[in-house]
């Protein structure tokens, strides 16, 4: 009977002068890090599981304190029971009576719980000798609900609902697997938006990706509005107007500031605005998405768990829901998320922005389109080009599309030398 055996955390930091980001609005110096887990067992087969949080700089120290704080939750566990049932070892984990206290359900604890969760799937993934998202496709609906805590989500989303949205979605999943992997997943890129970049980047930029394919660009705005209006005008001369151009505030405006703001920069066609104001702010959102109509509100990146988009959706305050690989706990919560939005009709463009987000996010996007929403109409994931030679399954993004990954796992895992070289120790990290 093989158990886990370890679980080891690494505190790996990529130095902003070693990505070929730059800034946004809130984050001008991004040291992308991940708090970094394998988890290790006695099986004999060589398979570890791997998961992650995404972090910036000194924040990676916390996130590595709370993934440790879990070891003794999973060491000693024995591996097929555990796998076998990831919506019970979900509820226990998110649901234990003492860490709970620090959320509940959000910030680091959460998100180490989800770093936990997403390794043990990446482990059932490899077991099983599938990408996650063929594996999680292959689930029943009976299986897919199971993973689900339905607890705080019944107002809006019962278990007989989502049992529905499933079976609806049963017919037609084996040719749209077959679409998918001859056509590839939507994306669009935020590679040429970042505001650390110069006028003549940002144009070449954009008039590569055009080139490479993408329908859609994304522009970090929310710094100062005439720098705004100049790059928005300068991508638009780029790309042409057959090509989307959404824009991202990373939370920089109160909401009657974002109301302004959008409103200038309306003229550009955009489509859409993200995280115009605090994450945690549903009515804000709610008001700024009726006052900028029909600019489409996008958010979700760094809303904390489900109940929080349940409100967004209830509220009608977002038209585009960002989930994020990392951000929530895990595959479980995300099942949960892609349902509710599926409820509501609302489309769902995953956030991929960071270390190893679209290596692990696009899995989700894909088990939706086969067995959930069943649609990939005006979806996308986002890419940014930087940070992927560190993983062991690279995305393969070709003509503004991603191409499914069909080796065994869920996306998270790094090269060895990749986690070795980038791993800080605690003088590193003292010295900032
Ligand atoms: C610091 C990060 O790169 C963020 O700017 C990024 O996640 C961003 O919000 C995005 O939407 O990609």
């Amino acid at each position: 009977m093989a158990r886990l055996i370890g679980m080891h955390t690494h505190d790996v930091r990529f130095p902003t002068s070693r990505t070929l980001d730059g800034s946004d609005a809130m984050n001008p110096d991004p040291d992308y890090s991940a708090a970094y887990l394998r988890l290790v067992t006695d099986a004999g087969d060589g398979l570890e599981g791997h998961g992650f949080v995404f972090t910036i700089g000194r924040g990676n120290d916390v996130q590595v304190a709370a993934l440790r704080a879990l070891e003794g939750f999973v060491v000693g566990r024995e591996v097929e029971a555990t796998l076998a049932d990831l919506g019970g070892v979900w509820r226990e984990l998110v649901h234990d009576s003492q860490l709970r206290w620090l959320g509940p359900e959000k910030g680091v604890m959460h998100m180490a719980v989800g770093a936990v969760v997403n390794a043990l799937w990446d482990l059932r993934a490899k077991r099983a000798g599938q990408p996650l998202w063929r594996l999680l496709a292959s689930l029943s609906p009976e299986e897919i609900v199971g993973l689900v805590d339905f607890r705080y989500l019944s107002d809006a989303l019962t278990r007989e609902e989502a049992l529905e949205i499933l079976r609806r979605a049963e017919p037609g999943r084996a040719e749209r697997e077959g679409r998918l992997l001859a056509e590839g997943y939507p994306a669009y890129t935020t590679t040429p938006g970042w505001l650390g970049y110069d006028d003549e980047k940002l144009a070449r930029l954009c008039r590569e990706a055009v080139v490479e394919g993408f329908s859609q660009i994304k522009l970090k705005v929310g710094g100062d509005l005439v720098d705004d209006t100049r790059r928005l005008g300068i991508a638009r001369e780029a790309v042409g107007p057959g090509v989307r151009i959404a824009v991202d505030a990373n939370q920089r405006w109160d909401v009657a500031e974002a109301i302004r703001w959008i409103e200038a920069l309306r003229p550009f066609d955009l489509a859409w605005v993200e995280e115009p104001t605090s994450p945690d702010d549903v009515l804000g959102h709610a008001a700024i998405a009726r006052a900028v109509a029909p600019v489409p509100v996008a958010t979700g990146e760094h809303a904390a768990n489900r109940v929080v988009f349940k409100q967004f959706l209830q509220a009608e305050a977002l038209s585009v829901v960002q989930l994020d690989a990392t951000r929530v706990a895990g595959v479980n919560e995300n099942v949960a998320i892609l349902l509710l939005a599926a409820k509501f009709g609302v489309r769902v463009c995953p956030h991929a922005g960071g270390v190893g987000l679209c290596e692990a996010v696009q899995h989700l996007a894909m088990f939706d389109f086969l067995a959930v929403s069943g649609s990939v109409e005006e979806r996308m994931i986002e890419f940014v080009d930087h940070l992927h030679e560190h993983f062991v399954t690279p995305v393969d993004v070709r003509h503004g599309r991603y191409h499914p990954p069909l080796a065994p796992g869920a996306g998270t895992e790094m090269h060895p030398q990749s986690i070795e070289e980038y791993t800080q120790t605690p003088d590193q990290c003292a010295a900032g």
